[in-house]
């Protein structure tokens, strides 16, 4: 029987995902802070015989190297992961933003997506079997106001995507960077830190993709021949596309001359 850890399991993409791995008779690995919604996942994917279920902060480098680095059997041969845990915390501009919530953001989407990998790659490699599926999005290419530590996070994921292969060449493993769009799940609520209001204001009218989207997209991308290996995936729901480059006039300050540069300018 197959295994796969799925990081971030106790919410959307992450719970939908492994939904559609369990109901194809996969063994799961899952993760997350909330504790009860992991004994949810286990009593409803079939038991601890079926769910390993890990409480645990994916910043915490010891809890993530303990927990998936001495998986009990038969959950060690891990075949699929998906680094799927990560939030975007704040809209605000770079100058107004939330040092606090940069570095949980940048925590939990980097150092987390590291961690787990860096702990389950040497099995893949020995088994010579394994896929590591990277959550992107969207806002790692194409930046937005207010979203520039979140897009900056995932352009990291990205680029790492493509470093991993580029250091597994030659090796059974596969390795795919998922970027989604505008999606409805608890991500908009955390970012708005807990104004439901506001982040139901986003989807209303949108038809935004839904997390069993993303989870039927890494299942085909899993489910593709072992020579395929699918890099990127973008996705978004067909009411986002992209709008022109923002112009907007500067408040220059009082006597500027946008003609003039510090060299020539006595002030
Ligand atoms: N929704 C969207 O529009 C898009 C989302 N994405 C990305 O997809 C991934 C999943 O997002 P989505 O399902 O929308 O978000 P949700 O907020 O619905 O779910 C996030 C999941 O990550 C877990 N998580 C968050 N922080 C931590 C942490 N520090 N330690 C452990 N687990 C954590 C949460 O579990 P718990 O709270 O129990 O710890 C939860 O299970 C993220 O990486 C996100 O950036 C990408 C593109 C679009
Ligand atoms: N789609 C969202 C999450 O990735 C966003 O870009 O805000």
């Amino acid at each position: 029987m197959r295994v796969a850890v799925i990081t971030g399991a106790t919410a959307g993409f992450g719970a939908a995902t492994a939904r559609r791995f369990a109901s194809n008779g996969w063994r799961l690995v899952v993760t997350g802070r909330r504790q009860e919604r992991l004994d949810a996942l286990v009593e409803e994917f079939g038991g601890p015989e079926m769910v390993h279920a890990l409480p645990m902060d994916m910043r915490d480098r010891e809890a993530v190297e303990k927990g998936l680095g001495k998986l009990p059997a038969p959950f060690d041969a891990v075949e699929v992961l998906v680094n799927n845990a990560g939030v975007g915390y704040g809209l605000e501009p770079i100058q107004e933003g939330n040092v606090d919530e940069w570095e949980a953001t940048i925590d939990t989407n980097l150092k987390g997506v590291l961690y787990a990998t860096r702990t389950l790659l040497p099995g893949m490699i020995e088994r010579k079997r394994g896929h590591v599926i990277n959550l992107g999005s969207t806002a790692g290419s194409w930046p937005y106001t207010g979203g520039t530590i979140y897009g900056a996070s995932k352009s990291f994921i990205q680029h790492f995507s493509r470093g991993l292969r580029a250091d597994l060449a030659g090796h059974a493993v596969r390795v795919t960077n998922m970027d989604p769009g505008l999606c409805e799940t608890e991500f908009s609520v955390n970012r708005f830190r807990g104004d439901v209001e506001r982040a139901n204001s986003l989807y209303e009218g949108n038809d935004p993709i839904i997390s069993e989207d993303i989870a039927e997209a890494i299942w085909w991308v899993v489910n593709m021949p072992y020579r395929v290996n699918v890099n990127t995936m973008e996705l978004m729901p067909l009411s986002q596309s992209w709008s022109p480059l923002q112009v907007k006039p500067v408040d220059w300050p009082e006597g500027c001359d946008p003609d003039s540069s510090p060299e020539r300018d006595d002030r």
